[in-house]
């Protein structure tokens, strides 16, 4: 005879996926996000599970949403649940799925951009939400979910002004959970900092002329000659990481990203004049852990020496200090955020790897940047790390298995009672 149990949590399984999947269908994209329609489908979910809803606009036609599970005291710091409701764009003819679609293929892989990065923990935190609250859980911490516009390009008009705001105050944030990476083995991983990009471009300037002639101080050698000492920069940053010495969040890379030189023609290019000017652009990754002033003198006297009559310029340069000075990194040791995690996975019969530092930027970085801890995970474990790339897919399995860690964690965070002492980190200065 058929188990009635079983098919009672196959239709509720369904149900989670199918609201996974409605998420996912709504396209919100960079550059025109469709985020009223992201924000009306989160509101409702809100409403349909019983929480307290705001829609929040620090710029005009970027809702953030801020959800609410009120804590029995409401003098501790609360639980921020965090996420992004953009996701990067697609190039669509090469996605086997239209990408906004979250087909389920014969595997049981939903297919969509935002699969990974990040709609899947947005959900897994209502579900999980919806599931403690059905069960009777009564929080001893508030617990807030907040959905923010705008990761994608920069964080400006979503996290960085949330966390500047006077409802940021009021909340009184003790912990910020933002997103990870997918983890191709059976362990999650888990971050407690990242690097911070510097994206740079570099200009050499050089004595124009004939094609055919060979002489010092042209451009293109003097900038040639940059990229040489970068590439050799690289080689040996990426060769810690090869040997094992070094994760790849505790280097830091450089990437070149443009080249720009020579004289456009209608054919194509001007063939035998030798330019007089040259330009490079490279993306580089800072980690908390690296100097950041040996690196601006290395950029100063190997990469763009006036000596070899060049110049840089930061098109931006992200910061490695927080607003006290101190390195942008959540502690691990003696943070008992981060045990409680630990222990919270393992309940849940997941396996943490550890700590790591995020190889890109997140929005975590304006929580950490105001003295607050922050700790980027995204529950997906045996799955190929596919965030801005075609195809990207999330496993159902693993996606319900999400649901539980995170019920495992919220659990264990609302009930954290004691005052953490890293709480307000503002407070030990
Ligand atoms: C600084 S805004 C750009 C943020 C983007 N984040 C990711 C995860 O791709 C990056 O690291 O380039
Ligand atoms: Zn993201
Ligand atoms: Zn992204």
């Amino acid at each position: 005879l058929p188990n009635p149990g079983v098919a009672v949590a196959e239709d509720e399984s369904s149900a989670v996926i199918s609201r996974f999947q409605q998420y996912l269908q709504i396209d919100t994209a960079q550059p025109s996000p469709r985020y009223q329609e992201a924000a009306d489908f989160l509101i409702s979910q809100a409403k349909s599970i019983g929480l307290e809803s705001q829609i929040i606009e620090f710029a005009v036609g970027k809702p953030l949403v801020l959800l609410k599970w009120a804590g029995s005291d409401p003098t501790l710091p609360s639980i921020l649940l965090y996420s992004h409701t953009d996701v990067v764009p697609v190039e669509q003819h090469k996605w086997a799925y239209p990408a906004f679609s979250a087909q389920l293929d014969s595997h049981g892989n939903i297919y969509a951009r935002g699969a990974q990065d990040m709609k899947c923990v947005g959900m897994q935190y209502l579900e999980a939400v919806r599931r403690l609250k059905s069960s009777g859980f009564q929080p001893v911490r508030s617990i807030y979910l907040c959905f923010a516009p705008d990761e994608e390009i920069n964080g400006h008009d979503g996290a960085e002004k949330f966390a500047d705001s006077d409802i940021f105050k009021t909340i009184n944030v003790g912990i910020v959970l933002d997103e990870g990476l997918a983890s191709p083995t059976e362990k999650y991983r888990a971050f407690y900092a990242e690097r911070s990009p510097w994206w740079l471009a570099i200009k050499a300037t050089g004595s124009p002329g004939h094609g055919s002639r060979l002489y010092d101080n042209s451009a293109m050698e003097n900038l040639l000659k940059s990229i040489e000492s970068v590439r050799r920069f690289r080689a040996s940053q990426f060769d810690l990481v090869k040997s094992g010495l070094k994760e790849e969040g505790e280097v830091i890379s450089v990437n070149m990203v443009f080249l720009k030189a020579g004289t456009p023609s209608p054919t194509g290019f001007v063939m035998n004049v030798q330019p007089s000017e040259a330009e490079a652009g490279f993306d580089i990754r800072v980690p908390p852990t690296a100097d950041p002033e040996a690196l601006e003198r290395r950029i100063a006297e190997e990469w763009a020496p006036v000596s070899r009559n060049m110049t840089y310029e930061f098109k931006s340069k992200a910061t490695v200090y927080d607003k006290f000075g101190r390195p942008l990194i959540t502690k691990t040791n003696s943070n008992p955020w981060w045990v409680l995690l630990e222990e919270a996975v393992r309940k849940a019969n997941g396996k943490l790897g550890k700590p790591e530092i995020f190889p890109a930027a997140t929005d975590s970085r304006h929580f950490r940047f105001r003295g607050l801890p922050a700790i980027g995970f995204s529950p997906m474990a045996n799955t190929p790390v596919l965030l801005h790339d075609h195809n990207e897919f999330l496993n159902k399995a693993e996606y319900l298995k999400g649901v539980e860690i995170y019920e495992s964690i919220i659990k264990a965070y609302a009930s954290y009672a004691e005052h953490a002492s890293n709480e307000g980190t503002k407070d030990e200065l």
